[in-house]
């Protein structure tokens, strides 16, 4: 087992460097700490700079090094600050900026150099510029940093310049100096046009990072906004031209993760070739959603929910992602994946696992996604008989007609992908045993939401049944948490309705973001972008997680695929196909969506 000694890291610190070394192992890997110590109580507030590097302990390769800066307040004690055995000083956290302990890589040594590869195409105008802005307005990117645009198209550095200006924004909370900050960042990002198999192309971009970075530390984020099958293309060049020599590289690769078992497990033994686990960060963007963040708080800070938590109280899980519109423009690619590999195996399968995972042993990403993948192994795969699949057809409506999926010039006229899709999952552990986990995704339905809802089982000798009347299901409790639009969590309660009688009533308690905070919510992307630079692993997806994931899903896929199972067709803007409420009621379910609850 390799460790670090002083000596490696030694060029980093002068020999009359004021920090001290504290080694701390966990999960096999070795994180080493610098913590400057100095009088600490000497002034209020100051600053405490340390560097954390970490090492695969498996090989000798540097997977990570970070910079942090740790306001320490004595008096206030606001940042965690450990006493070491040696008797230094540890702190892991850094300064608190807009209530995220955002880094401060604000030394002048180091750097962070991002690079967009795929920049010309849709994902990276729609969302990973905007959201890069959004961390330089909340001023939540490091003092030293460039983005890099990477695609073939030609443009010049002003044309990319214009090109994201077009979908800037700044918060809806705060607008001062809008367009100050707007035209400082965009000073910052620049265009390199290459292939993504040229090692030469490549090269030409480390130089230009290289001028740059002007000597700093380097710290390189590549992210991979292109179709998969360049993947291992772009990371090869990548890596073997365009990667730091003296700080961390990491990669962040976009889904699909492949289309099954087999493929996903070629896509990774690729990645790997170039890159170790550490330095994968495979993004589930709806893990970065704040009430997606939120879920593990709810549970397990919270004691009137974590004893409800299991078989004996739930009667069953649902969750639901719909989308009023089609594949509009992605028709291309989502003919060869649907909606399942689109929406279930990632999205909704994560927000499953974070849901029913035991308690992790600590918020460390390593725990968590320990505790992620048990519940994925413990899960039976889905077979045919476990789904309902639709495909929506054109509608015609106040004069407007709606497309069908066929409709899409890049979707064959014969294609049978499904649009829609409901499914049964079981957890068969001992907390789960026999509770019905309902999915349902489907794109061109009434509306778009994503959420969570949780039935509760019925009051066991309901006292009050005779006010309640014969459906028990009207009763139940039920815990909704909203994902998107309107954020909310709501709990669906029986109270009495005043008066002298005794009339029942349902009713909801409601936790409404928008009228609880004034803040606005950030993209999730944000959030997946600060913590990749961050090197905080916890809402990224861990090989093994991935495995886990597509050996629930593979064997039905084949079937569907092999069997060339007709989808049922709906009308684009409805409800979705009917066989969804067959399956449904196989498990002794209703879905929770279609009442008006809020
Ligand atoms: N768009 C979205 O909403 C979402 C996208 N994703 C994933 O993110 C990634 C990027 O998505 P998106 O921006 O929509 O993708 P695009 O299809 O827009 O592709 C991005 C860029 O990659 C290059 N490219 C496209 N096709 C090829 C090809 N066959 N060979 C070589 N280069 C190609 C193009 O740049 P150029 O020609 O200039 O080289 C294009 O601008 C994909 O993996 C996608 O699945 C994930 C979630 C949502
Ligand atoms: O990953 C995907 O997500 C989007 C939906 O994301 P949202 O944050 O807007 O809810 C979906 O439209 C797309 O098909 C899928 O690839």
């Amino acid at each position: 087992m390799a460790a670090f000694s002083s000596a490696d890291c030694s060029s980093y610190y002068s020999s009359s460097s004021p920090y001290t070394l504290a080694p701390v192992s966990r999960n096999g890997h070795y994180r080493i700490q610098f913590v400057k110590v100095s009088s600490l109580t000497n002034c209020p507030s100051q600053k405490v700079f340390s560097r954390l590097q970490t090492q695969n302990t498996s090989n000798s390769n540097v997977v990570g090094m970070r910079d942090v800066a740790t306001i320490i307040n004595p008096a206030e004690r606001k940042t965690p600050v450990e006493k070491l055995r040696d008797g230094s000083l540890s702190a892991t956290f850094s300064e608190e900026r807009n209530d995220r302990l955002c880094f401060d890589s604000r030394k002048d040594e180091s750097t962070v150099s991002i690079t967009v590869v795929g920049a010309s195409g849709d994902l990276a105008k729609k969302k990973i510029f905007p959201a890069l802005f959004a961390l330089y307005y909340e001023d939540c990117l490091p003092k030293h940093f460039t983005i890099y645009g990477y695609a073939r198209s030609k443009m010049a550095d002003e044309e990319l310049r214009k090109t994201i200006s077009k979908t800037l924004t700044c918060r809806i909370d705060k607008r001062e100096n809008c367009s100050e900050k707007m035209e400082q960042f965009l000073k910052r990002c620049f265009y390199h046009s290459g292939q993504y198999d040229s090692l030469e192309n490549f090269a030409e971009l480390d130089k230009k990072l290289k001028e740059h970075e002007a000597g700093r530390i380097s710290n390189r984020l590549l992210y991979l906004s292109i179709p998969p099958n360049i993947f291992i293309d772009a990371v090869r060049c990548a890596s073997l031209s365009a990667s730091s020599t003296n700080g961390w590289t990491l990669v962040i690769v976009e889904k699909p993760f492949g289309r099954d078992s087999e493929s996903s497990a070629a896509l990774t033994r690729g990645l790997k070739q170039y890159l170790n686990e550490d330095q994968i960060f495979r993004i589930d963007h709806y893990l970065g959603k704040e009430l997606v963040e939120n879920l593990s708080v709810l549970r397990f800070s919270n004691l009137v929910f974590e004893p409800l938590w299991s078989r004996q109280y739930i009667r069953n899980v649902q969750l639901i992602f719909s989308e009023d519109f089609g594949t509009e423009g992605r028709g291309g690619y989502f003919d060869n994946y649907g909606i399942i590999r689109d929406i279930m195996q990632n999205h909704l399968l994560q927000i499953l696992a974070l849901f029913a995972m035991e308690t992790p042993v600590s918020c460390d990403a390593e725990d968590i996604r320990n505790e992620k993948v048990k519940v994925l192994r413990s899960m039976r795969p889905l077979r045919l008989e476990d789904v309902a699949l639709g495909q929506y057809k054109s509608h015609t409506k106040g004069g407007i007609t709606y497309p069908s999926y066929t409709d899409d010039k890049a979707v064959p006229n014969d294609s049978l992908t499904p649009t829609f899709a409901a499914a049964a999952l079981f957890i068969d552990n001992a907390r789960w045993d026999g509770v019905p986990f309902l999915m349902k995704a489907g794109k061109a339905l009434h509306t778009r939401r994503a959420e969570i809802r949780v039935q509760f089982r019925h009051v066991p000798g309901n006292l009050y049944n005779r006010n309640i009347g014969t459906d028990l299901d009207q009763a139940a409790n039920e815990l909704v948490i909203k994902i998107q639009p309107d954020e909310a969590i709501y709990l669906k309660i029986n109270n009495k309705v005043p008066g002298l009688g005794m009339r029942l009533d349902r009713s909801t308690l409601n936790l409404h973001y928008a009228a609880r905070y004034s803040k606005e919510i950030p993209d999730a992307y944000e959030r997946l972008l600060l913590d990749a630079i961050d090197g905080e692993r916890r809402l990224f997806i861990r090989s093994d997680e991935l495995d886990a994931a597509w050996a629930l899903f593979t064997p039905l896929l084949k079937e569907i695929e092999e069997k060339k199972i007709t989808p049922e067709y709906y009308p684009y803007g409805s409800r979705g196909p009917v066989g969804a409420h067959y399956l449904a009621a196989r498990c002794n379910v209703r879905w929770g969506d279609l009442g008006l609850d809020l």
